[in-house]
């Protein structure tokens, strides 16, 4: 079966030490002698996804690395307002007030609240650390408990 037949995802290789061929998977570099009947998947090796998706609400301290956004040029509040705040926001998502979106478009400190909070697909190293450790212990559809980062304080939705 040459190349071109195979499923996505796989090469047909020949084994130097036995003379037969064999099927490698060019994401995970795994190996197989059996002919591939599916597509490989580039899933990770039980590490975890490689990328996740996410939206978020961000809401901005006076102790923020960045104490200014899109709706307030000087963010006063104290670290303690914003979480009663991002906690309110929190209720109102899950109670089914509002929607995570009109929310993180309404309220977010982040500039992503243009996008109704969406950051689009990221890997790790892309975020501070205690948002990445969180948005990559969701589940896809999962929210976050509030998240503490120099920005701010944050509710994570993941999308993908
Ligand atoms: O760093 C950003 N915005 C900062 C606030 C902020 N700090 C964050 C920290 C972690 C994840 C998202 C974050 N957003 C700002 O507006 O002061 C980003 C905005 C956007 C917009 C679209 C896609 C990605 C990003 S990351």
């Amino acid at each position: 079966m040459a190349n071109e037949e195979l499923p996505k995802g796989w090469e047909k290789r020949l084994s130097r030490s036995t003379g037969q061929h064999y099927y490698l998977n060019i994401y995970t570099k795994e190996s197989q002698w059996d002919v591939p009947s599916k597509p490989a998947q580039p899933c990770d090796n039980g590490d975890g996804p490689e990328e996740v998706q996410c939206s978020h609400i961000l809401v901005k301290h006076a102790g923020s690395r960045r104490p200014s956004s899109w709706r307030e040029e000087n963010i006063t509040r104290s670290k303690e307002e914003a979480l009663d705040l991002i906690k309110s926001y929190r209720e109102q998502i899950t109670s089914g007030k509002a929607t995570f979106t009109e929310i993180a478009s309404k309220y977010s400190d982040c500039s992503s609240a243009k996008r109704g909070g969406d950051l689009g697909p990221f890997g790790r190293g892309a975020m501070q650390k205690p948002f990445e450790q969180a948005a990559f212990a969701l589940k896809v559809g999962e929210m976050s408990s509030p998240v503490h980062t120099d920005s701010g304080i944050h509710i994570i939705e993941r999308t993908a």
